[in-house]
């Protein structure tokens, strides 16, 4: 007598004449293809970033956003006015910086590489959220926020049928001029483009459930990712020279008008640079000093070429320069430190860079761990998003980081 199963477990007829019963469904479902709550669109993974012209024709159009947006370069009422001449100004001069670095940035390219690349192993290591679908969101070049959402809905998140995303920022250290201008944009979007569709039956209300992370300066992935790149230059230099040589950790200025507002980015950077210390052991003197200052207000120093030109004149030549808030190369590595800094100094022998993070298989490595970490956590976001700076008088900061610190996931 042949074995009857039970109703549950009876194979599926595929031929569309018998429509399965949903415990059938969840059955075959479950072993192969883990599914999220509501078998929806899975996970989503928005990589946050400023972006950069890909090519020279898009360098005006990049700088026009960057003058406009009033929470990195706060013009008041002036901003529409003031912000696009500013850019034009810029341009041709900005123009011809990315001509030489080869007619465009790479951030485009290295921000999709390591966000797929990221989603490959979360599928492996995080079933339970999978499947995790790659997305670039920019703040002032392509692909932009606003089309990043729209693809995200046409992706079948949100529009009623609910679905997760993680806002992951690329900035290892939190400045609200970087990360949180990115969150503000994102949260502008969200307000723009996801009405509210009804509740489902599980009680969500049909949007998408956003999640942040905000920080992770002293991710020990992180660490280790620019600590095995460090070791790699050093081994350039010969080997009785080699402990004594400084390393000069390099980080993207802000105006003191910012630092005095109370933003976290200095503390951040600081935290990054002693933990990278730790790792190596403390073996080399080293520095932490700031680049890429634009305009004339004063901003957060000693400034990296000045501080790689005062060191040569002490009769200390043997420079490591190591791009530590940024994870892809960029405008101010390839440019300002490769051709400027270094080519200037006069000892691009002994004066070198550190090769920044791009596709190191350990820092891809980092970005998922850390990714799972926070899918399992439950955490909306750090306890420190939810703090605003003491000198803070920006609304879309307190109103973008209510939502975000109130999201249930
Ligand atoms: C952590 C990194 C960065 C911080 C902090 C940051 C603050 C900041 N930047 C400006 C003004 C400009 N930045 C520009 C380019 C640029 N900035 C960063 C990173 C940080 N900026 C990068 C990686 C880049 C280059 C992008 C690329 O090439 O891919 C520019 C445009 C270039 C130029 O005109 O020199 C401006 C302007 C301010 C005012 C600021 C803090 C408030
Ligand atoms: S400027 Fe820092 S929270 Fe608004
Ligand atoms: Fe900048």
């Amino acid at each position: 007598m042949a074995l009857r199963l039970p109703a549950a477990m009876r194979p599926l007829r595929t031929f569309g004449l018998v429509k399965p019963s949903a415990q059938q469904v969840r059955w075959l479902a479950t072993p192969a293809h883990p599914v999220t709550r509501d078998s929806g669109p899975g996970t989503a993974m928005v990589f946050l970033n400023m972006g950069g012209p890909s090519t020279t024709d898009e360098v005006g159009d990049f700088l026009s956003r960057l003058f406009s947006d009033g929470d990195l370069i706060p013009l008041g009422r002036l901003q529409g006015y003031i912000g696009p001449l500013l850019s034009n100004r810029r341009t041709p001069k900005i123009q011809k910086q990315y001509a030489a670095i080869g007619g465009g940035s790479p951030i485009r390219k290295w921000s999709e590489h390591q966000c797929a690349e990221m989603c490959k192993i979360l599928d492996k290591i995080c079933p339970e959220t999978a499947p995790h679908k790659p997305y670039v969101a920019f703040r002032y070049a392509n692909p932009l926020t606003e089309d990043m959402y729209r693809q995200m809905l046409a992706d079948g998140f949100g529009n009623g049928r609910g679905g997760r995303a993680v806002a992951f920022t690329q900035y290892p250290q939190y400045s609200c001029s970087t990360t949180g201008s990115s969150l503000n944009e994102l949260w502008k979007w969200r307000q723009r483009l996801e009405g509210k569709a009804g509740p489902l039956e599980d009680g969500n209300d049909g949007t998408i459930k956003w999640s942040v992370i905000d920080r992770w300066p002293a991710h020990s992935g992180l660490v280790e990712a620019f600590a095995q790149n460090i070791e790699a230059k050093l081994q350039e230099y010969p080997a009785e020279k080699r402990d004594k040589v400084v390393l000069l950790f390099s980080a993207h200025s802000l105006p003191m008008t910012v630092v005095n507002r109370g933003d976290p980015y200095p503390a951040e950077v600081a935290a990054t640079v002693h933990a990278v210390m730790q790792r190596l052991n403390n073996v080399n003197p080293y520095r932490l000093c700031w680049q890429s200052q634009v305009g004339p207000q004063p901003w957060l120093g000693p400034q990296t070429s000045s501080s790689v030109e005062d060191y040569i004149a002490k009769g200390q030549k043997d420079l490591l320069l190591i791009p530590i808030a940024f994870t892809s190369d960029h405008i101010e590595t390839l440019y300002e430190l490769d051709e400027e800094v270094i080519g200037e100094s006069g000892h691009a022998d002994t004066v070198k860079r550190v090769e920044s993070l791009n596709g190191s298989p350990v820092f891809i490595q980092a970005l998922a761990d850390l990714a799972k970490s926070h899918l399992a956590s439950g955490i909306a976001c750090s306890t420190q998003m939810g703090l605003r700076c003491p000198g803070c008088k920006s609304e879309r900061c307190a109103e973008s980081k209510k939502f975000f610190a109130s999201q249930q996931v």
